[in-house]
């Protein structure tokens, strides 16, 4: 990972134990370093205790992102579907103690999402990668409001302490300083601008600007002052700062330019140059902004920007208003008149999350000014979760926390507790009392016996999927967790003594842990396999090997790549085989199979050891039979 592409994340500073969020996560470059980043100083045989949410709006994107990181073959990632400015904290409510005391649920050791780290690598007009010039300029314009509202978002998610990263692959400054500036404005003291220049010094950077023009219709614009007054409606200081002169039009000129001069000495105060503009003509680069931001304190509540900046859909109801998706009832005493103009559904689960946010937003967030509304992308898919989405039920009028609740389309996620085939899987494969297995099954199916597949997940991502289910479903999960066993739906495996096989991507992390079902290959027969895909016993080069696979139980098997000393490292190959009546068959895909056969055969096997692609879950095999 060179220091150019991957400056963004570095500059994160992620550790094995923190929790991280990547906001704008498709299609998952950064996530994947982020995710090396935290296995990257795990002492081997461990998973880390951090882990990785990575979110993204596009459903379709969520899914190559989820391919991009497959052959990390991570237990710590969870892949969720929301639009970022919306993203949910998670806060368990009163009603979780309410549903405490019933007896109801357990307790869990989170309460609400802790991320230490949070990634907003947001939407951009990504002009400046292409041409270096402000090809859309417009684009820039519409966009600030959708950044600033996401960047904000993560600011409340984050821990006091933490650090969030800002970047785009834009080079307007209306979505790089503009919206820097409007989060330092609205978050106080609370955040300040980190100077980052001493860390990756091989990284040729720029400093932030600190003055530009911003093209509207046609004009440049370098201060309010140039705004035409036929514009002053669509255009408004600080989005959308209003002041009443009475309607006197000479007070009204002198209000705006104090106002300006107000608005240019403030902006010339913040530490813009701090943030960094990496150019491609530098290092022969993209094109990236990025700032690095701390958060010292709690947001102030009155600044909350995620409900001053909507996206006119509907006028809501009272009801609405004061029923939050936990069933939290607050701003009790609002009344039709007093509700805005207009403000999204989306916007009230946002402002209904923020109330869980216990302390850092109040009702106020709620006056929201018509006239503070800015341009927001509309998400492809937004769900609302107000209602039968969250699996809250309503009894006796108030809602009630359900164990199990579902997003429309998504199936949900659920701890495999059937003990029955968990032993069988144990004993087939003869996995050591040492693999912690225990509440870390989850499969997307609440009927256990039909289950097809059953993932791992690691210690930190159990914690949240637990809070998850007991704040009532608010994570739509795309993703989660390893895909470690898969049910054998072939005639043949309905006679195994185990309706499950081991998963190639599971299989790195079980193999230190399997002691039967497994048996080791020479080079040879390794390859026979690899390039024939099925041998009979009786065919194989080395007679014993046949012979060793022949005494295996009929069903899903391992083969290693043998070699001396015998012991599974961060070098050991294997492959998970099928054990048939008569013969073995490899159970990898034929693109596998041919990736796997050319590094053996260009380098010898020894070298093709060396020159596997970063794997940071060999690095957890490593010395781990020790
Ligand atoms: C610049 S790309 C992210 C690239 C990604 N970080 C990577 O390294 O591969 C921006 C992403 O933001 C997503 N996006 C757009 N609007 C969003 C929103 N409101 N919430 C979350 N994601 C959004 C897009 O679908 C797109 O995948």
């Amino acid at each position: 990972m060179s220091a150019f592409d991957s400056g963004t994340t570095t500059i994160l500073g992620c550790t094995s134990d923190h929790f991280v969020l990547d906001m704008c996560a498709a299609p998952g470059s950064k996530t994947f370093q982020l995710l090396e980043m935290i296995y990257e100083s795990i002492e081997p045989g461990s998973l880390p205790s951090g882990m990785v949410v990575a979110n993204d709006v596009d459903v379709q994107r969520c899914n190559l992102l989820i391919h991009q990181t497959k052959r990390m073959c991570t237990a710590n990632l969870i892949v969720t579907n929301h639009a970022a400015q919306h993203f949910p904290s998670c806060h368990l409510n009163k009603n979780y103690a309410n549903a405490l005391e019933s007896g109801v649920a357990m307790e869990p050791s989170v309460r609400q999402l802790p991320f230490d780290r949070v990634l907003c690598d947001v939407p951009c007009s990504g002009d400046a990668n292409h041409y270096f010039l402000y090809r859309s300029v417009g684009m820039g314009n519409g966009i600030h409001g959708l950044q600033v509202q996401i960047a904000m978002r993560g600011i409340s998610l984050l821990k006091v302490g933490g650090r969030i990263v800002y970047s785009t692959c834009s080079m307007n400054p209306v979505e790089n300083e503009a919206v820097v500036a409007e989060i330092l404005r609205r978050c106080g003291g609370s955040v300040e601008l980190l100077d980052v220049s001493s860390e990756l010094p091989q990284l040729v950077r720029r400093p932030g600007l600190k003055k530009w023009k911003v093209r509207d219709k046609g004009i440049w614009l370098a201060s309010y002052k140039d705004v035409s007054k036929f514009r002053r409606a669509g255009i408004t200081p600080k989005l959308g700062e209003r002041h009443d002169n009475g309607g006197d039009e000479n007070s009204e000129k002198k209000d705006l330019e104090a106002l300006t001069d107000v608005l240019d000495e403030e902006i010339s105060s913040l530490p813009l140059e701090r943030c960094m503009r990496i150019v491609p003509h530098d290092q022969n680069t993209g094109a990236f902004f990025i700032a690095v931001l701390h958060k010292l304190s709690p947001l102030p509540e009155d600044n909350y920007p995620i409900y001053l900046c909507v996206a006119i859909q509907k006028k809501p109801t009272t009801k609405d208003v004061k029923e939050d998706i936990n069933g939290v009832e607050f701003n009790s005493d609002v009344t039709e008149e007093q509700l805005p103009e207009a403000v999204s559904s989306a916007d009230l689960l946002a402002a209904s999350d923020a109330d869980l946010l216990g302390n850092e937003l109040e009702e106020s967030a709620l006056n929201t000014d018509p006239s503070k509304m800015c341009d927001e992308i509309e998400p492809k898919e937004i769900q609302d979760p107000v209602d039968k989405e969250t699996g809250l039920e309503k009894v006796g009028g108030k809602r009630k926390l359900q164990s199990q609740g579902k997003w429309k389309g998504v199936d949900p996620v659920v701890f495999f507790s059937n003990n029955d085939i968990v032993d069988s899987i144990m004993t087939f494969y003869g996995i050591d009392e040492s693999f912690p297995f225990s509440g870390h099954l989850v499969t997307r199916n609440s009927d256990t016996n039909h289950v097809k597949r059953i993932y791992y997940v690691s210690k930190s991502v159990k914690d949240i999927l637990e809070l998850n289910l007991k704040g009532g479903q608010q994570l739509k999960i795309t993703s989660i967790g390893l895909k470690m066993f898969e049910r054998q739906s072939s005639k043949e495996g309905s006679l195994s003594p185990c309706a499950f096989r081991i998963s190639s991507e599971g299989l790195p992390l079980l193999l230190p842990h399997i002691t039967k079902q497994i048996v080791h290959a020479s080079t040879v027969d390794f390859k026979h396999l690899l390039e024939y895909k099925t041998i009979k016993f009786a065919d194989f080069v080395d007679a014993e090997f046949g012979e060793k696979a022949s005494k295996l139980m009929l069903g899903c098997c391992v083969v290693v790549l043998r070699k001396d000393p015998p012991k599974v490292d961060a070098s050991t190959i294997a492959i998970g085989c099928w054990r048939g009546r008569t013969n073995v068959s490899v159970m990898v895909t034929a693109i596998d199979c041919r990736e796997m056969l050319e590094r053996l055969s260009r380098m010898g096997t020894k070298m093709a050891l060396n020159c596997q692609k970063p794997n940071p879950l060999m690095l957890i095999l490593k010395n781990s039979n020790k």
